[in-house]
C-alpha cells in the first residue's frame, strides 16, 4: 500500500469533515461521522482499500427492497458493521443508521431516499442500496432498479409477501433482477418459514429454493442450519458483547438432536432434487456421481447450480434471520457474492456500440449546497475519469465533471477514476439529469451509432440516436396536487431556486403554475410524499411556506364518438393566417391519448404542418374540457386540415386545438378517478370498525385473508376518500394496524359523485 496515496486519502476525508466542521449546523454529523468510520490507521487503509478500483469479477451492484419496515435498513447496518466499515451499530428506532441519513428519515424511522454504500466482503466489491418501502417513494426503487445488477427481497418472515412487496417484486421482473430472499424477523414469535415460502411461491410466482432454515423458533432462534453444507451455525450471546459479530460454525452429527438430523437430510435432500430439476448440468453430475447419495454432494458443485439457477432467474435462494438480533446476515451477505452476477454476468443491450469507450447512466441527483448537483452514474463501460469532460447525449451537450466519488451514504471519499461495472458519484455536471446517457465524446457518440446503424437489422429497426442511448427511469403520474406559497414575495425567487433543486432530485415531483391563479403548483405521488417535500423546503431552504389543502389529480375522458370542423382565419399584422381541419375524436380502452391521420392524408401532409397538428391535439389532451385535468383514452383521427399558403405552424395548432375543444365538448366528459388497491393488516378484533369506515369512504372490499393471528384486508378506494387514513386507522385500532396503499387504476366517477365534484370545484358547494 503506497504511503503517499493513504495520506492522499486521509487528506480527502479529513479535507471533507474540516469542510463540514466549518458549518455549524453539520458539527454534530461530523461528529458522528468521525466516531463511527474513522477509529484507527488501520481503518483509514481499509477506506484506502476501498476506493481502488476492484476487479470487474469481484463487483456487486445489489439493491436491498421489500415492504414497508421489513428491515432493509436494520440489514443494511448490519451489513455495514460486519464489514468492517462502521464501528458502532446503528438502529432505526433511535435514528442512527448510515443509510438513512436525511432529517426526515431519522425522526420518522422510515427510508425516503435511496442511499448507495460501498463496502468489501470477503474481497468483493459490494454497491449497495438501500432503497426505500414506502409506495410514496416507489421512484426511487425503480430508479436503483434500473442500474442494479441483483437485489435482495427483505421479508417480515411472520407476514410473508406483503402488498409493496409484491409491487418491488414486479419492478424487479421487469429489469431482469436476479434476486435472492431473506426471511428476516425469525426472532419473533409468529415467525414462520413455511408460510413465507409459500407466500413467495404463491403470490409472487416465484420459486423458492430454500438453503437454510432456522434453529429454534421466536426468543429461541439462535441460528440457521445451512444444507448446503450441512452445518450448524450458531450465533451465542458472548460475556462481553452480542453484536453477532462472531458465531459457531459447526458440521451437523451424531451429537445433534435427532429431529434436527432428520429434518436437514429431509430439507437437503429436497433442495439437491429441486436445483437438479432446474439445473441440466447438475442433474447430468448427479446422475453421473452420486446416484441416490445425495450425502455425498459437495456444497461447492450444489453452490455453483444454485448460482447458475439464480442468474437464469429459475429460482430465488431464500435465507433466513433476524437482522435485529444480529443473527444470518453474514451468510446473506455470503450469499450475495455467491448467487448474485457481477456486472459482466449481465447482459446491457446498447452498451456493446461502445466497446472500450466510457457509457454511463446518470440514474439520480442530490443537490448540495456547497458542490451542486451531485450525479450518480452508473458505469456500463470504459472508464470515468475526474477532470475530464463528458458528453450528454440527451441533452446534446458536453460538460465538465470536476471531482468522481464513491458514494458512502451521505459521506464520499473522492478518486482520480473509476471503471465499468461501479457507481460513482460525480460533481460538476449542471445540465444531467436522470435517466440521461453520459459518453466521453460527441465523436464516441457518433462512431457508437455509426456501429450500431452499420450492424445488420438494428439500425434499421430504429435508427437514430434511439439505438445508443440506454433506456431511463419511467416516472409515474403524480395522484396529489395542493399550491405552495412562500411567506412573502420577496421569497418566490427562492422558492423557485429550491423546487428546480428538488425537482431535479426528484423527477416525481412536478411543478407548475396554475394559469388561472398564477399560484404554483406542486404535484406529487402521495400525502407523505408532499408532507416530506414541504419539510425539506423549510429544513433544507429555510423557507417556511403555506401548502393549500391536498386535492386529488382526477383525469378526464369522453363518453361518445364525435366528428367536428372548425376554420381560423385570422390577420395578424399584415399576415393572413387561415386553416380548417376536420377530425374525429372517440373514447378508447387505453391509459394514454393518441392522434393519427388518415390514409390519404398521411402522404398529403407535409412534415411541418403534420407537426403542428399533433402539437394542436397533444396539447387539448392536458386539459379537459369538463375540471383542467389531464385527459385519457381518447383516440383522434384527423380527415383533413387545409392551410391557406403564409399560415404559420401555430396558428395551425390554435385551429386544430380549437377544434378538438368543441369536439371533446360535444363528446360528453367523463371525470376519471385514481382508485387505489389498500392492504390493512389488523387485530380480528378491530375488523368490524375498519369495514364500517371503510364502507363510508365507498370502499369496495375484495378480500380478508387470515395471517396468525391477524386479518388481511383487502380493498379498492378511490384515493379521495384516504385524506388523512393513517391518523383514522390509529384511532379506530389503537395503533395496532398497519397499511399500504398504491394506485389501482382510474376509474370513471359515478353521476352523483362527478356532478358534486363539479359543484365543489366551481365554488357552488
Ligand atoms: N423483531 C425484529 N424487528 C426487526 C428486525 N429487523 C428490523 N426490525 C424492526 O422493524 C422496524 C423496521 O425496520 P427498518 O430496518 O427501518 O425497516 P425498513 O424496511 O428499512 O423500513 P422502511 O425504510 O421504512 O421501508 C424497526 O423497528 C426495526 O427495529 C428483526 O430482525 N426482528
Amino acid at each position: 500500500m503506497p504511503v503517499g496515496a493513504l495520506q492522499t486519502l486521509n487528506r480527502v476525508i479529513w479535507g471533507r469533515c474540516l469542510l463540514k466542521a466549518g458549518s455549524q449546523s453539520c458539527r454534530c454529523d461530523v461528529n458522528w461521522h468521525l466516531r463511527r468510520f474513522h477509529g484507527s490507521p488501520k481503518d483509514d487503509i481499509k477506506s484506502l482499500r476501498a476506493v481502488l478500483n476492484p476487479d470487474i469479477s469481484k463487483i456487486r451492484n445489489i439493491g436491498i427492497m421489500a415492504h414497508i419496515d421489513a428491515g432493509k435498513t436494520t440489514t443494511t447496518e448490519r451489513m455495514l458493521y460486519y464489514s468492517g466499515y462502521t464501528r458502532a451499530l446503528g438502529d432505526v428506532d433511535d435514528g442512527d443508521t448510515v443509510t438513512d441519513f436525511m432529517a426526515q428519515e431519522r425522526e420518522r424511522g422510515i427510508t425516503i431516499q435511496s442511499a448507495a454504500v460501498t463496502f468489501d466482503w470477503k474481497n468483493h466489491r459490494i454497491n449497495l442500496i438501500d432503497t426505500p418501502g414506502h409506495v410514496d417513494f416507489t421512484l426511487e426503487v425503480e430508479r436503483a432498479l434500473r442500474v442494479l445488477d441483483g437485489a435482495i427481497a427483505v421479508f417480515d418472515a411472520s407476514a410473508g409477501v406483503e402488498a409493496q412487496t409484491l409491487t418491488v417484486w414486479r419492478q424487479a421482473e421487469k429489469h431482469h433482477i436476479p434476486c435472492v430472499c431473506f426471511l428476516n424477523k425469525m426472532d419473533k414469535p409468529t415467525a414462520d418459514l413455511q408460510f413465507s415460502i409459500e407466500s413467495i411461491r404463491l403470490k409472487l410466482k416465484a420459486n423458492p429454493v430454500v438453503l437454510q432454515f432456522p434453529i429454534g423458533s421466536g426468543r429461541n432462534f439462535t441460528g440457521v442450519v445451512d444444507l448446503l453444507t450441512n452445518q450448524k451455525l450458531t450465533w451465542k450471546p458472548t460475556s462481553t458483547r452480542d453484536d453477532g459479530r462472531t458465531f459457531e460454525v459447526k458440521h451437523l452429527g451424531q451429537s445433534d438432536d435427532p429431529e434436527l438430523l432428520q429434518a436437514a437430510k429431509e430439507a437437503r435432500a429436497a433442495l439437491i432434487e429441486q436445483v437438479a430439476d432446474l439445473d441440466d448440468k447438475f442433474a447430468e453430475l448427479l446422475l453421473t456421481n452420486y446416484g441416490d447419495n445425495f450425502d455425498g454432494v459437495p456444497a461447492n458443485l450444489l453452490q455453483e447450480a444454485v448460482r447458475r439457477v439464480t442468474l437464469a432467474r429459475k429460482g430465488v435462494p431464500v435465507l433466513c434471520g433476524s437482522s435485529l438480533k444480529n443473527k444470518g446476515v453474514q451468510p446473506l451477505l455470503d450469499a450475495i457474492t455467491a448467487y448474485l452476477p457481477n456486472p459482466n454476468e449481465r447482459h446491457h443491450d446498447l452498451v456493446c456500440w461502445y466497446k472500450e469507450d466510457l457509457c454511463a447512466l446518470a440514474f439520480k441527483v442530490l443537490h448540495d449546497k456547497q458542490r451542486g448537483p451531485l450525479v450518480f452514474l452508473r458505469i456500463y463501460s470504459g472508464t470515468l475519469k475526474a477532470q475530464t469532460a463528458v458528453h450528454n447525449i440527451n441533452r446534446n451537450s458536453t460538460e465538465r465533471m470536476s471531482r468522481l466519488l464513491v458514494p458512502f451514504a451521505d459521506q464520499h471519499v473522492e478518486i482520480p477514476s473509476m471503471s465499468a461495472g461501479n457507481i460513482a458519484l460525480t460533481v460538476g455536471l449542471k445540465q444531467t439529469v436522470t435517466g440521461d446517457t453520459i459518453v466521453s465524446s460527441k465523436a464516441s457518440a457518433a462512431a457508437a451509432l455509426c456501429r450500431a446503424q452499420n450492424d445488420s437489422g438494428v439500425g434499421k429497426k430504429r435508427g437514430g440516436q434511439a439505438d445508443i442511448i440506454l433506456s431511463g427511469v419511467e416516472v409515474p403520474d403524480p395522484v396529489f396536487f395542493c399550491t405552495i406559497e412562500p411567506p412573502t414575495m420577496a421569497k418566490q425567487a427562492d422558492l423557485e431556486f429550491a423546487l428546480n433543486c428538488l425537482q431535479r432530485e426528484d423527477p416525481s415531483l412536478k411543478v407548475r403554475v396554475d394559469p388561472d391563479s398564477g399560484q404554483t403548483v406542486l404535484c406529487g405521488m402521495g400525502e407523505l410524499h408532499i408532507e416530506v417535500l414541504h419539510d425539506r423546503i423549510r429544513r433544507e431552504y429555510g423557507i417556511e411556506t403555506q401548502l393549500g389543502p391536498l386535492q386529488v389529480a382526477y383525469r378526464e375522458t369522453i363518453l361518445q364518438q364525435v366528428s367536428t370542423t372548425d376554420t381560423l382565419d385570422r390577420t395578424v399584422g399584415s399576415r393572413r393566417h387561415a386553416a380548417s381541419v376536420n377530425l374525429t375524436v372517440r373514447p378508447v380502452d387505453m391509459a394514454s391519448c393518441e392522434v393519427a391521420f388518415t390514409e390519404e392524408l398521411q402522404e398529403q401532409i407535409s412534415p411541418e404542418i403534420k407537426e403542428a397538428v399533433e402539437n394542436g391535439v397533444q396539447s387539448s389532451f392536458l386539459q379537459g374540457p369538463l375540471l383542467g385535468y389531464p385527459m385519457k383514452g381518447v383516440s383522434t383521427l384527423i380527415h383533413s386540415i387545409s392551410v391557406e399558403p403564409g399560415t404559420s405552424p401555430a396558428m395551425v395548432s390554435a385551429c386544430v386545438s380549437r377544434c378538438m375543444l368543441k369536439a371533446l365538448r360535444l363528446a360528453g366528459g367523463q371525470v376519471l378517478e385514481p382508485v387505489m388497491s389498500l392492504e390493512v393488516t389488523l387485530g380480528e378484533e378491530h375488523l368490524s370498525s375498519v369495514l364500517g369506515d371503510l364502507a363510508q369512504r365507498r370502499g369496495t372490499v375484495r378480500d380478508i385473508q387470515t395471517r396468525h393471528d391477524n386479518k388481511v384486508l383487502l380493498a379498492t378506494v378511490p384515493l379521495a376518500e384516504m385524506m388523512g387514513y393513517s391518523t383514522v386507522l390509529r384511532t379506530v385500532t389503537s395503533g395496532n394496524a398497519t397499511f399500504s396503499m398504491e394506485l389501482d387504476a382510474y376509474e370513471a366517477m359515478n353521476p352523483q359523485e362527478q356532478s358534486a365534484l363539479l359543484k365543489r370545484m366551481s365554488g357552488l358547494m
